[in-house]
Protein backbone atom coordinates (compact mmCIF):
# COMPACT_ATOMS: atom_id res chain seq x y z
CA UNK A 1 0.00 0.00 0.00
CA UNK A 2 1.46 3.06 -0.82
CA UNK A 3 1.60 5.60 1.89
CA UNK A 4 -1.76 7.61 0.97
CA UNK A 5 -3.72 4.44 0.58
CA UNK A 6 -2.66 3.80 4.02
CA UNK A 7 -3.82 7.68 5.24
CA UNK A 8 -7.09 7.30 3.18
CA UNK A 9 -7.52 3.95 4.66
CA UNK A 10 -7.10 4.82 8.52
CA UNK A 11 -9.40 8.41 7.64
CA UNK A 12 -11.76 6.34 6.76
CA UNK A 13 -11.92 4.24 10.31
CA UNK A 14 -11.14 8.26 11.93
CA UNK A 15 -14.38 9.86 10.37
CA UNK A 16 -16.40 6.70 10.52
CA UNK A 17 -15.84 7.11 14.62
CA UNK A 18 -15.85 10.73 14.59
CA UNK A 19 -19.92 11.03 13.73
CA UNK A 20 -20.40 8.93 16.93
CA UNK A 21 -18.24 11.40 18.60
CA UNK A 22 -20.31 14.75 17.55
CA UNK A 23 -23.33 14.79 15.58
CA UNK A 24 -23.19 17.44 12.29
CA UNK A 25 -26.41 18.94 14.46
CA UNK A 26 -23.38 19.25 17.09
CA UNK A 27 -21.17 20.43 15.43
CA UNK A 28 -23.52 23.34 13.97
CA UNK A 29 -23.84 24.17 17.64
CA UNK A 30 -20.30 24.70 18.28
CA UNK A 31 -19.51 28.39 18.57
CA UNK A 32 -17.23 28.81 15.47
CA UNK A 33 -19.79 27.53 13.08
CA UNK A 34 -20.77 30.90 13.29
CA UNK A 35 -18.08 32.86 12.45
CA UNK A 36 -17.50 35.27 10.08
CA UNK A 37 -15.32 33.73 7.37
CA UNK A 38 -11.91 35.14 5.56
CA UNK A 39 -11.64 34.48 1.90
CA UNK A 40 -7.85 33.18 1.35
CA UNK A 41 -8.27 34.26 -2.37
CA UNK A 42 -8.91 37.72 -1.71
CA UNK A 43 -5.96 37.64 0.30
CA UNK A 44 -3.71 36.55 -2.42
CA UNK A 45 -4.80 38.82 -5.11
CA UNK A 46 -4.94 41.78 -2.13
CA UNK A 47 -2.13 44.11 -4.19
CA UNK A 48 1.58 43.80 -2.51
CA UNK A 49 0.15 40.09 -1.11
CA UNK A 50 3.08 37.69 -0.44
CA UNK A 51 1.44 35.21 -1.78
CA UNK A 52 2.95 33.04 1.10
CA UNK A 53 0.57 30.09 2.68
CA UNK A 54 2.08 29.32 5.54
CA UNK A 55 1.72 25.57 7.30
CA UNK A 56 1.94 24.91 10.51
CA UNK A 57 2.93 20.97 10.72
CA UNK A 58 4.61 18.95 13.53
CA UNK A 59 5.67 15.85 11.41
CA UNK A 60 5.14 14.11 7.80
CA UNK A 61 5.53 10.96 6.55
CA UNK A 62 8.55 11.92 4.52
CA UNK A 63 10.45 13.74 7.09
CA UNK A 64 9.60 12.28 10.53
CA UNK A 65 9.52 14.76 13.43
CA UNK A 66 10.23 18.69 13.22
CA UNK A 67 12.14 20.38 15.77
CA UNK A 68 8.78 21.36 16.97
CA UNK A 69 7.10 18.56 17.00
CA UNK A 70 5.20 19.81 20.91
CA UNK A 71 5.33 22.71 19.60
CA UNK A 72 1.81 24.68 19.97
CA UNK A 73 0.34 27.13 17.69
CA UNK A 74 1.22 30.15 19.65
CA UNK A 75 4.95 29.99 18.97
CA UNK A 76 4.72 30.05 15.42
CA UNK A 77 1.52 31.51 13.75
CA UNK A 78 1.38 35.14 14.88
CA UNK A 79 4.53 35.73 13.42
CA UNK A 80 3.06 33.84 10.04
CA UNK A 81 0.42 36.67 10.34
CA UNK A 82 2.14 39.24 11.33
CA UNK A 83 4.90 39.23 8.91
CA UNK A 84 2.19 38.96 5.76
CA UNK A 85 1.25 35.63 4.94
CA UNK A 86 -1.73 35.88 2.95
CA UNK A 87 -3.07 32.40 4.44
CA UNK A 88 -2.13 29.76 6.97
CA UNK A 89 -2.44 26.17 6.34
CA UNK A 90 -2.76 23.64 9.73
CA UNK A 91 -2.40 20.04 9.06
CA UNK A 92 -5.29 18.66 11.59
CA UNK A 93 -4.29 15.08 10.83
CA UNK A 94 -3.20 12.92 14.05
CA UNK A 95 -1.81 9.83 13.08
CA UNK A 96 0.72 11.08 10.06
CA UNK A 97 1.18 14.51 11.03
CA UNK A 98 1.03 15.33 14.86
CA UNK A 99 -1.86 17.67 14.05
CA UNK A 100 -5.50 17.86 15.58
CA UNK A 101 -8.52 20.36 14.74
CA UNK A 102 -7.59 21.59 17.98
CA UNK A 103 -4.98 23.32 16.67
CA UNK A 104 -7.03 25.01 14.02
CA UNK A 105 -9.15 26.47 16.71
CA UNK A 106 -6.30 27.88 18.93
CA UNK A 107 -4.94 29.48 15.33
CA UNK A 108 -8.03 30.86 14.46
CA UNK A 109 -8.04 32.55 18.02
CA UNK A 110 -4.69 33.95 17.31
CA UNK A 111 -4.52 35.68 13.95
CA UNK A 112 -6.41 37.53 11.25
CA UNK A 113 -5.36 35.81 8.16
CA UNK A 114 -7.12 33.13 6.49
CA UNK A 115 -7.33 29.38 7.83
CA UNK A 116 -6.91 26.15 5.50
CA UNK A 117 -7.85 23.40 7.14
CA UNK A 118 -5.29 20.63 5.93
CA UNK A 119 -6.13 16.77 6.07
CA UNK A 120 -7.63 14.41 3.86
CA UNK A 121 -10.89 15.07 2.97
CA UNK A 122 -13.59 12.20 1.78
CA UNK A 123 -16.54 12.91 3.84
CA UNK A 124 -18.97 15.71 3.29
CA UNK A 125 -18.82 15.52 7.58
CA UNK A 126 -14.96 16.86 7.71
CA UNK A 127 -16.96 20.03 5.87
CA UNK A 128 -18.79 20.91 8.67
CA UNK A 129 -16.08 19.54 11.28
CA UNK A 130 -14.08 22.36 9.13
CA UNK A 131 -16.23 25.05 9.95
CA UNK A 132 -17.16 24.35 13.17
CA UNK A 133 -13.33 24.64 14.11
CA UNK A 134 -12.51 27.89 12.61
CA UNK A 135 -11.15 27.01 9.07
CA UNK A 136 -11.91 29.27 5.96
CA UNK A 137 -10.68 26.94 3.74
CA UNK A 138 -10.42 23.13 3.07
CA UNK A 139 -8.24 21.37 1.06
CA UNK A 140 -9.21 18.48 -1.52
CA UNK A 141 -6.39 16.21 -3.25
CA UNK A 142 -7.54 14.57 -6.52
CA UNK A 143 -5.43 11.53 -6.23
CA UNK A 144 -7.57 10.40 -3.37
CA UNK A 145 -11.14 11.49 -5.00
CA UNK A 146 -12.96 10.78 -8.01
CA UNK A 147 -14.57 14.22 -10.36
CA UNK A 148 -17.39 13.97 -8.91
CA UNK A 149 -16.46 13.42 -5.55
CA UNK A 150 -14.32 16.72 -5.85
CA UNK A 151 -17.61 18.69 -7.46
CA UNK A 152 -20.02 17.49 -4.68
CA UNK A 153 -17.59 18.15 -1.69
CA UNK A 154 -16.82 21.74 -3.48
CA UNK A 155 -20.50 22.42 -4.15
CA UNK A 156 -21.09 21.65 -0.20
CA UNK A 157 -17.97 23.48 1.10
CA UNK A 158 -19.29 26.66 -0.49
CA UNK A 159 -22.63 26.44 0.42
CA UNK A 160 -21.14 26.25 4.42
CA UNK A 161 -18.85 29.31 3.00
CA UNK A 162 -15.74 27.85 2.46
CA UNK A 163 -13.15 28.03 -0.48
CA UNK A 164 -11.40 24.69 -1.70
CA UNK A 165 -8.05 24.68 -2.83
CA UNK A 166 -7.48 21.40 -4.75
CA UNK A 167 -4.70 19.88 -4.87
CA UNK A 168 -3.49 18.46 -8.17
CA UNK A 169 -0.39 15.65 -8.42
CA UNK A 170 -0.81 14.73 -12.50
CA UNK A 171 -1.83 15.87 -15.81
CA UNK A 172 -4.58 13.23 -15.83
CA UNK A 173 -5.85 14.85 -13.01
CA UNK A 174 -6.77 18.53 -14.55
CA UNK A 175 -10.09 17.28 -15.40
CA UNK A 176 -11.25 17.22 -11.43
CA UNK A 177 -11.04 20.78 -11.53
CA UNK A 178 -14.79 22.47 -11.45
CA UNK A 179 -16.52 25.41 -10.74
CA UNK A 180 -16.61 26.09 -7.46
CA UNK A 181 -12.58 25.21 -6.61
CA UNK A 182 -11.29 28.65 -6.68
CA UNK A 183 -7.83 27.67 -6.20
CA UNK A 184 -6.22 25.18 -7.85
CA UNK A 185 -2.58 23.56 -5.86
CA UNK A 186 -0.26 21.65 -7.56
CA UNK A 187 2.03 19.61 -5.37
CA UNK A 188 5.64 19.19 -6.51
CA UNK A 189 6.44 16.24 -3.50
CA UNK A 190 6.48 13.26 -5.81
CA UNK A 191 3.74 10.45 -3.28
CA UNK A 192 5.47 7.77 -4.69
CA UNK A 193 9.09 8.63 -3.54
CA UNK A 194 9.00 12.17 -2.07
CA UNK A 195 11.17 13.67 -4.61
CA UNK A 196 10.60 17.17 -5.05
CA UNK A 197 10.38 18.79 -8.37
CA UNK A 198 9.69 22.82 -8.69
CA UNK A 199 9.09 22.23 -12.05
CA UNK A 200 6.76 19.91 -12.18
CA UNK A 201 4.62 22.76 -10.83
CA UNK A 202 5.25 25.03 -13.94
CA UNK A 203 4.44 22.18 -16.33
CA UNK A 204 1.33 21.07 -14.87
CA UNK A 205 0.15 24.79 -14.26
CA UNK A 206 -0.11 25.51 -18.31
CA UNK A 207 -3.65 23.49 -18.33
CA UNK A 208 -5.05 25.15 -15.33
CA UNK A 209 -7.56 27.21 -16.52
CA UNK A 210 -7.63 31.00 -16.49
CA UNK A 211 -9.96 32.41 -13.44
CA UNK A 212 -8.18 29.76 -11.08
CA UNK A 213 -5.59 31.24 -8.38
CA UNK A 214 -2.57 28.83 -8.94
CA UNK A 215 -0.90 27.86 -5.83
CA UNK A 216 2.45 25.72 -5.84
CA UNK A 217 2.68 23.55 -3.05
CA UNK A 218 5.46 21.89 -1.23
CA UNK A 219 9.67 21.42 -1.30
CA UNK A 220 9.82 25.69 -1.62
CA UNK A 221 12.98 26.53 0.16
CA UNK A 222 14.16 29.95 -1.21
CA UNK A 223 12.95 33.18 -2.12
CA UNK A 224 14.14 32.92 -5.32
CA UNK A 225 12.01 29.68 -5.55
CA UNK A 226 8.82 32.03 -4.79
CA UNK A 227 9.96 34.50 -7.49
CA UNK A 228 10.75 31.84 -10.02
CA UNK A 229 7.35 30.29 -9.94
CA UNK A 230 6.17 34.01 -9.51
CA UNK A 231 7.10 34.59 -12.95
CA UNK A 232 5.32 31.33 -14.67
CA UNK A 233 1.96 32.46 -13.25
CA UNK A 234 1.91 31.19 -9.75
CA UNK A 235 -0.23 33.40 -7.13
CA UNK A 236 0.25 31.63 -4.15
CA UNK A 237 3.06 29.37 -2.02
CA UNK A 238 2.07 26.42 0.39
CA UNK A 239 5.60 26.40 2.48
CA UNK A 240 6.01 24.37 5.55
CA UNK A 241 8.57 22.09 5.97
CA UNK A 242 11.18 25.26 5.20
CA UNK A 243 9.73 27.16 8.78
CA UNK A 244 9.05 24.31 10.94
CA UNK A 245 12.41 22.89 10.74
CA UNK A 246 13.73 25.52 11.90
CA UNK A 247 15.09 26.12 15.76
CA UNK A 248 13.00 29.77 15.10
CA UNK A 249 10.01 29.21 12.54
CA UNK A 250 8.18 32.36 14.02
CA UNK A 251 12.09 34.39 12.78
CA UNK A 252 12.59 32.15 9.39
CA UNK A 253 9.25 33.03 8.46
CA UNK A 254 10.03 36.79 9.32
CA UNK A 255 13.44 36.44 7.11
CA UNK A 256 11.64 34.74 4.59
CA UNK A 257 8.69 37.26 4.11
CA UNK A 258 11.01 39.85 4.87
CA UNK A 259 13.62 39.34 1.98
CA UNK A 260 10.46 38.54 -0.15
CA UNK A 261 9.16 41.70 -0.08
CA UNK A 262 12.82 43.92 -0.43
CA UNK A 263 12.51 41.59 -4.23
CA UNK A 264 9.35 43.41 -5.45
CA UNK A 265 9.55 46.70 -4.37
O1 LIG B 1 6.51 21.23 3.89
P1 LIG B 1 6.56 21.63 2.47
O2 LIG B 1 7.45 20.81 1.62
O3 LIG B 1 6.85 23.10 2.34
O4 LIG B 1 5.06 21.40 1.90
C1 LIG B 1 3.94 22.06 2.44
C2 LIG B 1 2.65 21.42 1.90
O5 LIG B 1 2.62 21.61 0.52
C3 LIG B 1 2.59 19.92 2.26
O6 LIG B 1 2.54 19.82 3.64
C4 LIG B 1 1.36 19.24 1.66
C5 LIG B 1 0.87 19.42 0.43
N1 LIG B 1 -0.24 18.69 0.22
C6 LIG B 1 -0.49 17.98 1.32
C7 LIG B 1 -1.53 17.10 1.62
C8 LIG B 1 -1.58 16.58 2.88
C9 LIG B 1 -0.59 16.83 3.83
C10 LIG B 1 0.45 17.70 3.54
C11 LIG B 1 0.51 18.30 2.30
Amino acid sequence: MSILEQIIARKRDEVAERKFTATPTELREQPLYEARRRSMAYAIELPGSTGLIAEFKRRSPSKGAFVHELATPGLVVKAYDEYGAAGISVLTDGPFFGGSLQDLADTRALVEAPLLRKDFIIDRYQLTEARAWGADVVLLIAAVLSPQQVQELAAEARELGLEVLLELHRESELGHICHDVTMVGVNNRNLADFSVDLDHSVRLAQGIPAGKIKVAESGIQTPEDVRYLRERGFEAFLIGERFMKDPDPAGAFAAFAGALKKETL
